[in-house]
């Protein structure tokens, strides 16, 4: 299956915990708990709910940066970036039963976080977006083309999810560039239904596998 992460956030009228309610009623089986402004104690609150939702839902969870409350709470995963404990690390204190997601904007990001031990990358952006404050370089499609072909070359075997103001009408393209799947959160909140939007993604994403015959990541 072509994969689909749901990264929550907030917005006027929807808190962190609508998104992750919002993404698993629309279907949508990867959940990453991203919460950049709230204290250790905030996010260790709704983690403990979005985690109880996603158990009853049968979604995996994984948690933005918070490599130790990722494993107190004994949450699926983690996923890390440059500013963040690097993936070697955090496998060293997780053990090889989490799964660690890392970003990358280069093939250089991608080769280290493979030597590192991660599961999957996040790659991006795909293009702007207001969800993430100071953005790495846009790559487009031309730039994940040039980094998973430099992946084959290299051998490099990980599954690359494209992030970054991403869409449903992304899915198509962005499989034939080589991802495996995505990461979004803005274009289902900012719908005009975001539960209907979340399972469109899910639907095209579904398509998207049959065309593609790519397995999923999760
Ligand atoms: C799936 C996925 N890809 C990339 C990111 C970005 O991580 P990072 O660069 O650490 O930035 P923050 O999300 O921490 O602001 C991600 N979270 N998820
Ligand atoms: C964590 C992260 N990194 C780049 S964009 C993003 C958040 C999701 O972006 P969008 O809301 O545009 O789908
Ligand atoms: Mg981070």
């Amino acid at each position: 299956m072509f994969g689909v992460q749901f990264i929550t956030h907030h917005t006027d009228t929807i808190t962190y915990l609508d998104s992750v309610r919002i993404a698993l009623e629309g279907g949508c089986r990867w959940i990453q708990l991203r919460m950049k402004e709230a204290s250790d104690t905030q996010a260790e609150e709704v983690a403990r709910q979005a985690l109880a939702l996603c158990r009853a839902a049968g979604a995996v969870f994984i948690i933005d940066d918070r490599v130790e409350l990722a494993g107190r709470l004994h949450a699926d995963g983690v996923h890390l970036g440059k500013a963040d404990m690097p993936v070697r690390e955090a496998r060293r204190l997780l053990g090889p039963g989490f799964r660690i997601g890392g970003t990358a904007n280069t093939f250089e990001d991608v080769r280290i976080h493979y030597e590192g031990g991660a599961d999957y990358i996040g790659c991006g952006p795909f293009r702007y977006t207001t969800t993430k404050q100071k953005l790495a370089p846009i790559l487009g499609l031309e730039g994940y083309r040039a980094i998973t072909a430099r992946m084959r070359e290299e051998g490099i075997d990980l599954p690359v999810v494209g992030i970054g103001g991403v869409t449903a009408e992304d899915m198509s393209a962005l499989a034939g560039a080589g991802l495996s799947g995505i990461a979004l959160s803005g274009s289902v909140l900012r719908a005009a239904d975001p539960v209907g939007e979340m399972r469109r993604v899910m639907q095209i994403a579904k398509q998207v596998s049959d065309n593609y015959g790519r397995q999923n990541q999760n």
